[in-house]
């Protein structure tokens, strides 16, 4: 008797395994979801509404053109049961779209709608047909055509190519007084070589001021973001514009100040500028230092950079960049609301330097490492990324050799710096800085800058907007990161 129960038991185990073996391996589950839907999708009324390619003039209709595009971002139509793949505009893209008479599925505020791809067999006109329920309609069908239109506009906008506008002396182009090219810089957020955690409170800037149009617009302020990037010469200023051009995928308008010839040509430079686009001026300090042979006024550039004269007051990024900061008495371009981020680019470290050998030779770990990291250690180097870049390019065929270049051009430094050090100390003090003018010194991170970030987090709840440092600087201005 035991033993026919011990037998039924290992049985019904048996039994069990398998049954829930077939679920697992077949789609038996996901039919009997959809025949369950679809009896209950038996009970409901629906209302319908086409997009028609064409509307009666022939004339394109560009709503279909993003339905189109807003579909094809669904993660529905991979799931669907077939659809086709064509290759884009971009050498790796591969883009899915419905096939005729295909429909998929999208959920919006809970509720369930149905895309129908429909085409004439008569003429071969193509419509989108919405279907959904009736009891549903009120609620969401305008909410969810402005959700459409929003999420393609944002499709349309990270395909696009963008463009690197200069501002051209005296002779008016087809972009007024801007002249422009692809924009093909090849630095990206991957290839800039900064602190990780910098990197990605930069970042989270960036998407936060993207997602607060409405935020502004109820402050009754422009919805534009600056950020001021200091830092030596070739630690990757301009390297990172571009990579933050990518990131957003904004057009680029470079302004060289020296070719404008008064502030009126500036305010229409700024008006001349399309909406999502990044407006950049380079070497603002020495402008700055220079400022009385400018044809630009300082309430000129403030002017430009408060954006007031801005028509409507769309998404734009403002960058400025600096050598150093400490020279500047002008304290009015400083003044928060006028520059919210600072970031700061320092010299070389031990860490910048191990990225860089990874980006430049393809090198984690090397036996010459430690000797590179006592060098940085000791202190006193004061080397730039471009530098270092410069030699791991020029020996990238021998990792072995770059490296040892590259402890050769740290002592080199080292002792030059020694030297120069040492005759400062000996009376030799001329106020002037030594050649390349930087210094090195060790990453610290405070809790003010964490305080900082995440103060900007809650940017919605700051009642006076401060300017944020990005990068914790000492007195010289000098900060490590990788
Ligand atoms: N942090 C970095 N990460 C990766 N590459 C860097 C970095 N800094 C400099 N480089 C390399 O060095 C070169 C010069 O960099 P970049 O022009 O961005 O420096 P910069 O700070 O703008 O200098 P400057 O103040 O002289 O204009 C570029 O080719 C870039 O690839
Ligand atoms: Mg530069």
């Amino acid at each position: 008797m035991i033993s026919t129960n011990i037998i039924l038991a290992f049985f019904s185990l048996f039994i069990g395994f398998l049954f829930f073996r077939f679920l697992s391996k077949t789609s038996f589950l996901q039919i009997l979801v959809k025949y369950l839907q679809s009896f209950e999708d038996y009970f409901h009324v629906y209302q319908f509404f086409t997009v028609p390619q064409y509307n009666e003039h022939f004339q394109e209709n560009l709503l279909y053109n993003k339905v189109s595009s807003y579909l094809t971002s669904l993660p529905a139509i991979e799931d669907s049961d077939f659809t086709n793949l064509f290759s884009g505009s971009k050498s790796n893209e591969i883009i899915l779209r419905l096939d005729a008479k295909q429909v998929i599925q999208d959920n919006f505020l809970s509720a369930r709608v149905w895309w129908i791809n429909q085409k004439s067999e008569n003429d071969g006109k193509r419509t989108f047909v919405l279907k959904l329920r009736k009891k549903d309609k009120r609620r969401i069908l305008r909410p969810y055509l402005q959700h459409i239109l929003s999420q393609a506009d944002e499709i349309e906008q990270r395909k696009k190519e963008i463009k690197l506008y200069m501002n051209v002396e005296n002779e008016p182009q087809e972009n007024g007084r801007w002249m422009s090219v692809p924009f093909t810089h090849p630095s990206t957020m991957d290839t800039v070589v900064m602190e990780a955690d910098l990197k990605n409170k930069v970042k989270t800037d960036l998407e936060s001021f993207l997602k607060s149009k409405q935020y502004y617009h109820r402050l009754g302020r422009v919805w534009k973001r600056s950020y001021l990037l200091y830092g030596p010469s070739g630690t990757g200023k301009s390297s990172f514009i571009a990579a933050m051009a990518k990131f957003l995928n904004y057009d680029v308008y470079d302004i060289d100040i020296s070719k404008v010839c008064d502030d009126s040509e500036l305010k229409m430079l700024l008006l001349q500028t399309t909406s999502r686009s990044m407006i950049v001026i380079e070497d603002l300090d020495r402008f700055l230092m220079e400022k009385s042979k400018a044809a630009v006024s300082l309430s000129g550039l403030l002017n430009f950079m408060d954006g007031i004269i801005s028509c409507c007051g769309e998404e734009r990024v403002m960058v400025f960049t600096m050598n150093s900061k400490d020279q500047v008495v002008e304290q009015a371009i400083m003044r928060p609301g006028r520059i919210d981020v600072h970031v700061n680019f320092p010299l070389c470290d031990f860490s910048a330097f191990k990225s860089l050998a990874n980006n430049y030779l393809g090198v984690k770990e090397h036996k010459l490492f430690p000797q590179v990291e006592e060098i940085f250690h000791s202190g006193g180097v004061s080397v730039s990324a471009a530098e270092i870049g410069e030699i791991m390019i020029s020996n990238r065929n021998s990792p072995s050799r770059a490296l040892k270049s590259v402890i050769s051009a740290l002592q080199t430094n080292n002792n030059r710096r020694l030297s120069e050090s040492r005759s400062v100390r000996s009376g030799d003090e001329t106020g002037e800085q030594p050649e390349g003018g930087v210094y090195c010194r060790e990453s610290v991170h405070t809790v003010r800058e964490f305080r900082k970030l995440y103060g900007l987090l809650k940017m919605g709840s700051r009642r006076k907007e401060e300017p944020i440092e990005l990068g914790s600087v000492d007195k010289e201005g000098s900060r490590h990161g990788a």
